[in-house]
């Protein structure tokens, strides 16, 4: 068995960790940390994981957690960078769901994130967790760096183009939404149902802290510089990621051809489904899942290419994607504890 502990288990990555865990059959989840709710019953909080979690909450301490094989960092950024390495000297694997070690430019964290970086030595050690391009790496890693939510689904829709150098990969526009529990439990103005539903808004257009993220695995993917603009819109539901991708082909592609690319490279990918051509993903189908799906469509008018990504942000755009590491990084089956259908309606 392997003993886990979630550090943030009150928050929305941190229920959705424990609802995944709690049913994986190699796991045992040991610790859970809150500093506000310590004494706390997870029941008490999340009547749904009743009799699936006998725990109370326990502020974070590093004897309780230095006894885990694994922790999860399901807290804000900044958090993971001040204690992770002294959980990692005595041994334990780190996954973090936070951005504190997704950037590998310090500088750009820092500019970005606005503080110095206080674990700068472990920067290079992180593995971006992202397995359908860092398998390997994820397997021998001590320290995972998950995806934000919208690098999963922008990157997964572009790296087939950009790996074969299909497109002018100056000019790509990411237009994506996100439901609102990607702000997050904290209590916020904007995440009030009166602020949030009935309408929908762009946010950080002059620039989001994504966009160096994304920016630096789409330079990977393409073996050069991009340019991408990369808008995020707020929209009225509370789970799901849909990101609109546009892309300008550099010489003749076909329908055919681009269906034939994306299902050539996602052929052995587990958590991603290439869909039928002509398809139009939506969110509501990867609800609680950790399946990324996306229909690529080539537009002979314009000479465009859109592709459509959709993700669930709390699975495959967080804990599903951090369990998905676990599971690689321990060497068990990658969707132990992550199969299931999404809840339709
Ligand atoms: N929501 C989403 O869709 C996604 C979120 N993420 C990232 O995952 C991380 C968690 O997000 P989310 O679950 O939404 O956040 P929430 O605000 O919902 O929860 C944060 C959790 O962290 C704990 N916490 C806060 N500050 C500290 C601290 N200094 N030390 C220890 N624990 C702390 C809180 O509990 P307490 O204060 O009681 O200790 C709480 O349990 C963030 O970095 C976020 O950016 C990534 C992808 C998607
Ligand atoms: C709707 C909403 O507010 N979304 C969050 C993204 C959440 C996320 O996944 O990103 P990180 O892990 O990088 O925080 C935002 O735009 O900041």
């Amino acid at each position: 068995m392997i003993k886990a502990g979630i550090i943030g288990a009150t928050g929305y990555t941190g229920v959705e960790l424990l609802r995944l865990l709690a049913l994986h059959d190699d796991v045992s989840i040991e610790v859970v940390t809150s500093r506000e709710l310590e004494g706390t019953a997870v029941a008490t909080l999340f009547p749904n994981l009743r009799g699936y979690v006998d725990l109370a909450f326990t502020a974070p301490d590093d004897d309780a957690l230095a006894a885990c094989d694994v922790v999860f960092y399901a807290t804000p950024h900044t958090v993971a960078m001040k204690t992770a390495a002294k959980l990692m000297a005595r041994g334990v694997r780190v996954i973090d769901l936070s951005a504190d070690f997704r950037l590998k430019d310090q500088a750009e964290w820092e500019q970005w994130y606005k503080e110095p970086h206080e674990s700068p030595e472990l920067i290079a050690k992180a593995v971006y967790g992202l397995p359908e391009v860092n398998r390997d790496q994820i397997r021998e890693a001590q320290l995972i760096a998950v995806p934000g939510c919208y690098p999963t689904a922008v990157q997964l829709g572009y790296l087939p183009l950009l790996e074969n150098g299909l497109v002018d990969a100056s000019r790509l526009i990411a237009d994506a939404k996100s439901g609102v529990s990607g702000a997050g439990r904290k209590a916020a103005v904007g995440s009030l149902l009166c602020e949030s539903s009935e309408s929908m808004n762009a946010y950080g257009v002059a620039g989001h802290r994504h966009l160096p993220e994304i920016s630096q695995g789409l330079r990977a993917a393409a073996g050069g510089d991009v340019g991408l603009t990369f808008i995020p819109h707020l929209t009225p539901m509370i789970r799901g990621i849909h990101a609109t991708l546009y892309a300008a082909p550099v010489g003749k592609v076909s329908a055919e051809q681009l269906q034939a690319l994306y299902e050539d490279r996602y052929q052995s990918e587990r958590f991603v489904d290439v869909m039928p051509m002509g398809s139009q993903p939506a969110t509501r189908n990867v609800k609680g899942t950790n399946r990324c799906q996306l229909a690529v469509h080539y537009l002979e008018h314009s000479n465009n290419i859109v592709v459509l990504s959709v993700i669930d942000n709390l699975v495959k755009g967080a804990s599903g994607q951090a369990v998905q590491n676990m599971n690689i990084m321990f060497g068990l089956n990658e969707s132990a504890g992550l199969k299931t259908i999404s809840l339709l309606l």
